[in-house]
């Protein structure tokens, strides 16, 4: 298989940071709370020089590198306000950048891409908080859309944090079950999936016509996929011609940008080119598992073997996740498994016991591949390789890049491991590594010794020194 393995290295190889360009001390983490040190889920350090998140916004390569502070965006006060008692104390890059950008009046559309976990949600909530007229408190003013219910919660949850110091902010999740037949929706800020936006609208239950900003996130997904994609684009013509529309992602392949373009016509954009994409903090790796029958055990072996804060482990269809689920508890694991195949509030709740730590390993497919934000992740699993296409047959590099993506959040360190086990997979792997330019290091299932160091290494840094090389090992 070697001939395949181009970005793929060997056992012992020292890799290379995930981004060529960037350099080790950028690759380093912040704790789990930036500001103030470990978090849940990730352990102190044992490393005594320590890298703070103040470190990475200062380096220029950084993707959280801003000169500005908020108070220079010329943001009102109560959305300053909001921001520092999230302990934001400085904005990103993609926050710096656009925000003036979708700020400006007349307003004008914005396609804007940046890395995952870089901050894009807080970027487009300040622009809806600055959009809105709080005299009106029950006039639907900004609408965000979301590929999936937690998604949208989540967005919901953001602007009431960084809004709740705007008197009259009033945020409702239009998701299947939420909104009241009766009242229909009568908050300023919706939140929602294509879907439900779509049957409210047309059960003149959302009046749409005072809305000002349309957020896509996920853009590439929400627009490229037939279903979800319709959706969106007949909610938009439903929507007031003026409207403002701010597409967000960390990916935007290059045949989704011509929709792209067509739905925020004129936009100003921000992207990245194609090896710019990975978290350099997100040390990526994988396990060569002898078959497919094998890739359980060594799942169990791994969560055996290591103390991992919390992890995500991403399957293919939902059966192999009720399978996985049910194995692992068997085997005395405590695990959760969430997927479509769930009522609304099962998932919900299921999704809020991991976020607070109740349970802490989390078996999913790609329903919660895109956007999730839960800072303890420290590890996903990429139990199938991502797929896509006529029966599966091409790589899903986009898919691969957003489940990684649920660890590594903003500047801290986070392992990722993906199983192959035959010839189908190591190529896929190994066609997703050579797309970004990346290269993979090796796990043995027949050396864990050598194997829980490497992954240890990586995720007890709850910070890490200057020069920390996550995937470097002593030989
Ligand atoms: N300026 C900031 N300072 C400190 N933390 C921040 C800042 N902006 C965002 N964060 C935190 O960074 C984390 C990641 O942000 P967010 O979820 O918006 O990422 P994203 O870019 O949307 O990622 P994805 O592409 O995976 O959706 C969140 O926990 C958020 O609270």
């Amino acid at each position: 298989m070697s001939d395949l393995a181009s970005r793929i290295t060997k056992p012992d190889a020292a890799p290379a940071a995930a981004d060529s360009e960037a350099k080790p001390a950028q690759t380093a983490p912040a704790a789990d709370n930036p500001a103030d040190g470990a978090g849940p889920g990730l352990v102190e350090s044992n490393y005594d020089v320590e890298v703070k998140l103040s470190d990475l916004q200062n380096d220029a390569q950084n993707p959280l590198y801003s000169v500005s502070a908020f108070e220079d965006l010329g943001l009102k006060q109560q959305i300053i306000e909001g921001l520092l008692a999230l302990n934001f104390k400085k904005p990103s890059k993609i926050q710096e950048r656009a925000l003036p950008l979708m700020l400006a009046d007349p307003p004008r559309n914005m396609i804007a891409q940046s890395q995952s976990g870089t901050g894009k949600t807080a970027a487009f909530v300040v622009t809806i908080l600055s959009r809105v007229d709080f005299e009106q408190p029950h006039t639907p003013q900004a609408l965000a859309l979301a590929p999936s219910r937690e998604l949208a919660r989540q967005i919901q949850g953001v602007i009431q944090s960084i809004g709740q110091f705007c008197t009259n902010l009033n945020v409702e999740a239009a998701i299947p079950g939420s909104i009241s037949r009766e009242t229909g929706v009568r908050a300023n800020v919706v939140v929602g999936t294509p879907g439900t936006v779509m049957d409210l609208i047309r059960r003149k239950q959302f009046d749409v016509s005072n809305l000002k900003v349309l957020v896509i996130d996920e853009a590439d997904n929400m627009l490229d996929q037939q279903g979800l994609g319709e959706q969106c684009v007949r909610v938009k013509n439903m929507l007031p011609k003026s409207i403002q529309t701010l597409l967000f992602s960390a990916t935007f392949p290059d045949n989704v940008m011509k929709y792209a373009e067509r739905f925020a016509p004129n936009a100003n954009q921000m992207r990245l080119r194609q090896q710019e994409l990975t978290v350099a903090g997100i040390s990526q790796m994988y396990m060569d598992c002898p078959s497919a029958q094998d890739k359980y055990d060594v799942l169990c072996k791994l969560y055996g073997l290591m103390t991992i804060g919390s992890s995500v482990i991403f399957v293919k269809t939902r059966e192999s996740a009720n399978e996985i689920q049910r194995r692992m508890e068997a085997d005395g694991h405590r695990v959760a498994a969430l997927h479509g195949a769930h009522e609304g509030q099962s998932r919900d709740a299921l999704l809020d016991d991991f976020r607070s730590g109740k349970s802490k390993v989390l078996i999913t497919t790609n329903v919660l591949a895109r956007g999730i934000d839960v800072s303890s992740v420290s590890m996903v699993i990429n139990y199938d390789i991502p797929m896509k296409g006529m029966g599966d047959r091409e790589p899903d590099a986009e898919t691969y890049l957003h489940r990684i993506g649920r660890t590594g959040r903003f500047g801290r360190v986070g392992v990722s491991i993906s199983f192959v086990y035959d010839r189908k997979s190591y190529q896929a792997l190994s066609d997703i590594a050579n797309h970004y330019g990346i290269d993979l290091v090796q796990l043995s299932p027949d050396d864990w010794d050598t194997t829980e160091k490497k992954v240890q290494d990586v995720i007890k840094s709850s910070r890490a020194r200057p020069d920390y090389a996550p995937n470097a090992l002593d030989s």
